[in-house]
């Protein structure tokens, strides 16, 4: 199978008294393997609603999001909570990083759910944060770290249990045009040598032209395809 992602007319809807929202409409969309690809378009479009459907941290109203050739809208909450915990990693524009813990110890968060012993842990830890090369950073706390290191960090978080995907919601919207740079590389470094789906969020033209394939939004579907800049 070529595609990772296969979405057939999802729409999500909310009811607000009497009015009824739509933030995505019939939308189709297929994503293949190792594909890195930038989702644009104005505020209100639906693009973090996309998103949230295909980690699966929402449902959709009707339609199907095969993931894998597996529609995760047919799962109950905690059938989708234990496979987003295996096969996503989000990325947040604002990193979501503990303030207390180490770099090590933020990366090392999402295995406590899993079965590994401390020696595995450590192991998976230090690869992480040896790809993001933040390896000599590991015992930094968040607040020794710079916005692009702390990025870094959380990209070694969602990425630590070796999931598939990624989904990136402005992952270098707080950042400077040289960090957001060195982390649009990391990114399409996953994807192209690591093989990860990643689906990206942005507003940026720049950071959207970084990616494969750059899609956009309006009113809860797709209007058009293509990069507005070149490379
Ligand atoms: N839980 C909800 N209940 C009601 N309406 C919602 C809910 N979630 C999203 N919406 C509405 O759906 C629309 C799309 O929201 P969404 O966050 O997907 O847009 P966006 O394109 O990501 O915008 P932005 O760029 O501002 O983040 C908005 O009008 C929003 O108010």
């Amino acid at each position: 199978m070529k595609n990772l992602i296969e979405i057939k007319d999802a729409t999500k809807s909310f009811h607000k008294n009497k009015e009824t929202i739509t933030p995505l409409d019939k939308l189709s969309l297929d994503v293949g393997r190792g594909e890195f690809l930038s989702l644009m378009g104005p505020s209100g479009s639906g693009k973090t609603t996309l998103l949230n459907l295909i980690a699966g941290i929402d449902s959709p109203t009707s339609g199907e999001i095969l993931i894998n050739g597996n529609d995760i809208a047919k799962l109950s909450r905690s059938q989708l909570t234990r496979w987003r915990a295996q096969h996503v990693g989000y990325i947040f524009q604002l990193y979501h990083l503990v303030p207390i813990l180490s770099a090590y110890e933020n990366v090392e968060l999402p295995l406590l759910l899993g079965k590994w012993t401390k020696a595995e842990r450590k192991a998976k830890v230090m690869a992480a944060l040896d790809l993001v090369k933040l390896s000599d950073r590991a015992q930094h706390r968040p607040s020794e770290l710079s916005g692009g290191q702390e990025q870094r960090v959380a990209i070694a978080r969602a990425i630590v249990h070796d999931p598939e995907l990624l989904v990136a919601d402005e992952p270098t919207g707080d950042l400077d045009r040289e960090s957001a740079d060195s982390i649009l590389r990391l990114l399409g470094d996953l994807a192209e040598k690591h093989g990860k789906t990643i689906v990206m969020v942005t507003h940026d033209p720049k950071a959207s032209a970084a990616a494969h394939r750059a899609l956009q939004l309006e009113k809860g579907k797709l209007v058009g395809e293509g990069h507005l800049l070149s490379h």
